[in-house]
């Protein structure tokens, strides 16, 4: 037995070995459920002679897959692990697409439409600038769509008004999707389900192919990736899920923990498998989670116990208001780096909304302390990005409208709103996109050649750099070879000019931190390309992916202080963990805007609701390993109003035999400038 199999726990061990069937990991936090996929694969490949291309391993995050990835490396040897498949739901979807193009009816060079491009897809079809009413209508169109529900089925399933409106908009949704050449993020999971369903021939092969799979994070999973899982593996029944229904967390993304109630019922062979043993958490940490978690109900019963010892006891720091709490943990952070020895990137800052981020972001920034967004969207939803992005997306699929009128108008080239309406017209009659509208006899009698002359321009730039990029080449046709992805990308970069524009048209401050922001993406995309010996073309194809739940950090690690949702925690571990803002209305946060929300007229969904949260809750303090710190703010300033807040009832909810310590807040009662000149004394005391 190799030495990391003797390492593990004997119920660890069973589920690395047992291959006689299905097998379910059911297990809490921090009990080594990760630990048991990444082991089984190397038991595979090592001792039981699986080739890697047969074993498909699926995690939530692009982070979590690059992680597994590398523990992987360390215990097999690199070239029998080619072909090996570690990746989210979606990158498996973009593969499995892009392979079967043509059984979904699209061409290979397909665009992804993140939702930001898909809800402008909805504004068009809907007639409203109303936010909230399109969120909510592209929110149902993505639970239709992952429960499997067609557009016929969604008419007669619509009751009210509203529903009949978005049962409507999802018909012509989906058709302008495929007249685009798009499919958007739910249509990564949702088409390869329904092919391997529907298509006899591509089920078998893919049967054939998928000879092991391995499933993590399998509570968050929903419908629609459950019966693609079950397809895949259809033959064989050969794979490994392991999860925990106490830290679902993704139910209003229309995961469903009955996935896991179900998989006994469907596979009457299954063999469950429970860890109870916690190797990531001192008992104080343990305690408290257990503690909150109790109150839910739960499928199975579990209680984790550790041998990691006693632990600090846990802190509750109650802070004035939001811009105290962020000076107060950053000073912790660095009084206890200090104290302690350690290093930034051993410190973890969490809280329910991305917008609570930004407030750390800028005081970090003061107090000179290194940080990283794990795992937030942001980078790639900043508009600058989006702009330069918009450009590749029509370098690899030109019938990506969206994307045309993006590029085409940022900068401004003088293509003026008259001329894209009429090249919109053209394009309609003519049943084709945009881009190859404009080459058209009927463009220029609609259009007028003087204006349509950028837009030849335009075009005619974007033609040649698609064929110089290795373009058409699926076919094994072209002679020439695709040139540097780099040389390519940095002619492109020249043709935009976008650093004059951001001065043209901002402020200086912000043009350049925009154009840090642009050469950074562009550094990223240039290194990615070589490293990976990809064209432009293939590595335009996989942004859209990149960008879907989290930026790519690719493999840096810089020693610095994560800033994170509680979310995007999922699966990860900090020794030093500060959950911040856990307060009423925040955690658990309740409604959309108003505290309490309307959840709150419901009792029955209210407490559905809190249950949610209380798991995030769960997920959140079980991301610490050695100590916990919870901040919560007796004001917080929502618009222009100061909120009067009290402590989560999570707090309480943890039960103060864990060892709770209340502390109160250092700056309390000061003003900011009074904050500042004691934060400045305190940093001088510490040298
Ligand atoms: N048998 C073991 N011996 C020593 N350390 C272990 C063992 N099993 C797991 N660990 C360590 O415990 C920590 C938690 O493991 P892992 O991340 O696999 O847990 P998990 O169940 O996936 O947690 P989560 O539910 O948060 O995803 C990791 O640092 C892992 O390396
Ligand atoms: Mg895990």
């Amino acid at each position: 037995m190799s030495d990391a199999l003797l390492s593990m726990n004997p119920a660890q061990r069973e589920a690395v070995l047992y291959l006689n069937g299905p097998c379910l990991v059911l297990a809490g936090a921090g009990s080594g459920k990760t630990r048991v996929i990444t082991q089984k694969i190397a038991y595979l490949i090592n001792e039981c002679g699986y080739d890697a291309r047969g074993i498909i391993a699926l995690t939530f995050t692009n982070k979590a897959a690059r992680e597994m990835a590398e523990r992987i490396q360390q215990s097999v040897e690199k070239k029998r692990l080619k072909g090996l498949t570690i990746s989210t739901f979606h990158a498996l979807g973009v593969r499995f697409l892009r392979e079967e193009a043509v059984h979904a009816g699209l061409k290979p060079g397909f665009s992804i439409l993140d939702s930001t491009d898909a809800l402008g897809v909805i504004q068009e079809l809907l007639a409203t600038t109303d936010k909230g009413r399109l969120r909510s209508v592209q929110q149902q169109i993505s639970l239709w769509k992952n429960a499997l529900i067609t557009p016929d089925d969604a008419e007669k399933l619509a009751e009210t008004p509203d529903e009949q409106d978005a049962a409507r908009v999802y018909r012509s949704y989906d058709a302008t999707l495929r007249a685009y050449q798009s499919v958007d993020f739910d249509d990564l999971i949702v088409m390869p389900a329904k092919l391997m369903s529907t298509n006899d021939e591509l089920r078998e092969r893919w049967q054939r192919r998928c000879r092991y799979m391995l499933i993590d994070e399998y509570q968050d999973t929903n419908v629609c990736q459950y019966q693609w899982v079950r397809s895949l593996t259809g033959l064989r029944d050969m794979f490994t899920a392991v999860g925990d229904d106490d830290q679902a967390i993704y139910a209003w993304r229309g995961a469903t923990i009955e996935n896991l109630a179900k998989l006994p019922q469907d596979y009457p062979a299954l063999r469950l498998i429970k860890l109870e043993q916690n190797y990531r958490s001192v008992a104080t940490v343990l305690d408290a989670a257990n503690q909150v978690i109790s109150r839910n109900p739960n499928l199975f019963g579990k209680k984790l116990w550790s041998t990691l010892g006693k632990g600090e006891p846990i802190q509750v720091v109650v802070m004035d208001n939001e811009e105290a709490e962020a000076e107060s943990v950053g000073m912790r952070i660095s009084a206890s780096r200090f104290e302690r020895n350690a290093r930034w990137k051993d410190y973890a800052v969490l809280y329910r909304g991305n917008h609570q981020g930004r407030l750390f972001e800028q005081t970090f920034r003061e107090l000179r302390i290194p940080y990283v967004i794990a795992g937030g969207q942001s980078f790639f939803d900043k508009a600058e990005i989006r702009d330069i992005i918009a450009y590749l997306r029509i370098i690899a699929n030109e019938e990506d409208d969206p994307a045309f009128i993006r590029a085409v108008t940022t900068p401004k080239r003088g293509v003026g709103q008259a001329s894209l309406t009429a090249l919109g017209d053209t394009a309609t009659q003519l049943n084709c996109s945009l881009f190859d509208a404009v080459h058209d006899e009927q463009a220029a009698e609609r259009i007028g050649a003087r204006q349509l002359e950028p837009l030849k321009v335009f075009v005619d730039f974007i033609r040649n750099i698609q064929w110089r990029a290795g373009r058409g080449k699926t076919d094994g046709g072209a002679a020439t070879p695709a040139e540097g992805a780099s040389e390519l990308l940095d002619e492109v970069m020249k043709y935009i000019d976008y650093e004059r524009y951001l001065y043209d048209t901002q402020e200086e401050r912000a043009a350049q931190s925009r154009w840090q922001n642009v050469l950074e993406l562009t550094n990223w995309l240039k290194r990615k390309a070589q490293e990976d010996g990809l064209t432009l073309a293939q590595l335009v194809q996989h942004i859209a992916l990149i960008t879907m739940l989290e930026r790519s950090e690719d493999d840096e690690d810089p020693d610095a202080v994560r800033l994170t949702t509680i979310h995007a925690s999922k699966g990860l571990e900090y020794p030093y963990v500060h959950m911040v803002g856990v307060e009423e209305g925040l955690l658990p946060h309740l409604g959309k805007d108003d505290e309490y929300g309307d959840a709150n007229k419901d009792a029955e969904a209210l407490e559905v609701r809190i249950q949610e949260e209380r798991r995030l809750m769960y997920v959140g303090i079980t991301r610490a390993q050695f100590h916990l710190t919870l901040t919560w703010c007796k004001k917080r300033r929502k618009a222009r109003e100061d909120l009067i807040r009290e402590p989560s009832r999570f707090i309480s909810e943890m039960g103060l035999e864990s060892g709770l310590k209340v502390v109160v807040d250092p700056f309390s009662g000061m003003t900011p400038k009074e904050r500042l000149v004691k934060l400045k004394e305190m940093l001088q005391k510490k040298g």
